[in-house]
């Protein structure tokens, strides 16, 4: 459904284009209501020809224009930012930031008292509609800025609202966990082709089966473990193969992945906070 209002993107690199494609997919805003800043000419020529899209090199200008404002520059130079677009942002313009790590607090002291902010994470598989959100409202945000967020992500797949302290596990479980996903699809095709499949064919059937086995687990709402004792037969393959990943610790691996992942968000903000 049409939001109805000019989106500007702040920073326009993976993860706002993965949401600006997204959201002209699903029709939640048209080409003229997105706006999106960018330093790099090539970047901006890049997203104006794919997308037609406005692009610019101001950022305070395009704020100024919009009714929802997007923070999605690095954490790393989000300060700086925010002390620029801060003269065009009131309280009558939504900020969202999806910046890692970054508290509500940090990006309020920047912008003025007042200010309606939501913290979001989202993941880049938003891009073809199928991402995991997670929302977090911050104290002069009204419902209806959560729920006009939360449209917004819900249109390029699903979403949670969290409290705000949480946000960095979702960082480091959704918003980290596709780059440990590829790894594992990437992985499993190199299986394939170890054994003899041709890459494209590997690749083709690795990401399918996660993608199966995904759909499989959110279709059914069936535990894990369950569906995965429906695979391994007594003495057969899957049994051989699962006894293998306990061996090498996957389940270790990708807990303290999800760990090291959510500690690195938190270490990002604590920066921001000083
Ligand atoms: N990539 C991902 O999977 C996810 C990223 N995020 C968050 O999204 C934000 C952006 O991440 P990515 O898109 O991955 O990074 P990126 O590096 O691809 O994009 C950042 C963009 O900001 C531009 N930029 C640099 N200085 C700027 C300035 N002063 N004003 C405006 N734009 C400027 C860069 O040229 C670049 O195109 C980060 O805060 C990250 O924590 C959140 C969820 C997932
Ligand atoms: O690596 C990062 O900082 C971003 C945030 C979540 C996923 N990628």
């Amino acid at each position: 459904m049409p939001l109805g209002k000019k989106i500007a993107f702040l920073g326009t690199g993976n993860m706002a284009e993965a949401l600006v494609k997204g959201l002209l997919r699903a029709g939640t805003a048209s080409r003229e209501e997105i706006l999106c800043s960018e330093p790099r000419a090539e970047r901006r020529a890049e997203i104006q020809a794919r997308y037609g899209v406005e692009t610019s090199g101001d950022n305070r200008a395009l704020a100024e224009r919009a009714d929802i404002v997007v923070i999605s520059v690095k954490p790393q130079i989000i300060e700086h930012l925010l002390v620029e677009i801060a003269p065009a942002i009131d309280h009558r313009k939504l900020v969202i930031s999806i910046a890692a790590g970054i508290p509500i607090l940090a990006i309020a002291r920047k912008l003025g008292a007042g200010v309606r902010i939501v913290r979001v994470m989202p993941n880049t598989p938003a891009l073809v509609g199928a991402g995991a959100t997670a929302l977090a409202r911050g104290a002069h945000a009204t419902d209806a800025d959560l729920e006009q967020a939360r449209a917004l992500f819900q249109s390029v797949g699903t979403t949670e609202v969290v409290e705000e302290p949480l946000l960095d596990a979702v960082t480091g479980l959704s918003g980290s966990g596709p780059a440990f996903v590829f790894l594992a699809i990437e992985a499993l095709a190199d299986g394939g082709v170890k054994v003899g499949l041709a890459r494209p064919v590997a690749m083709a059937l690795a990401a399918q089966t996660v993608l199966g086995s995904a759909k499989l687990v959110l279709e059914t709402g069936e535990h894990p473990g369950r569906l995965k004792d429906q695979v391994t037969s007594p003495g057969g393959t899957a049994i051989a193969g699962v006894h293998a990943l306990e061996v090498g610790g996957l389940r270790a691996a990708l807990i303290a992945a999800v760990e090291a992942a959510t500690r690195r968000s938190r270490e990002l903000g604590e920066k921001a906070a000083k």
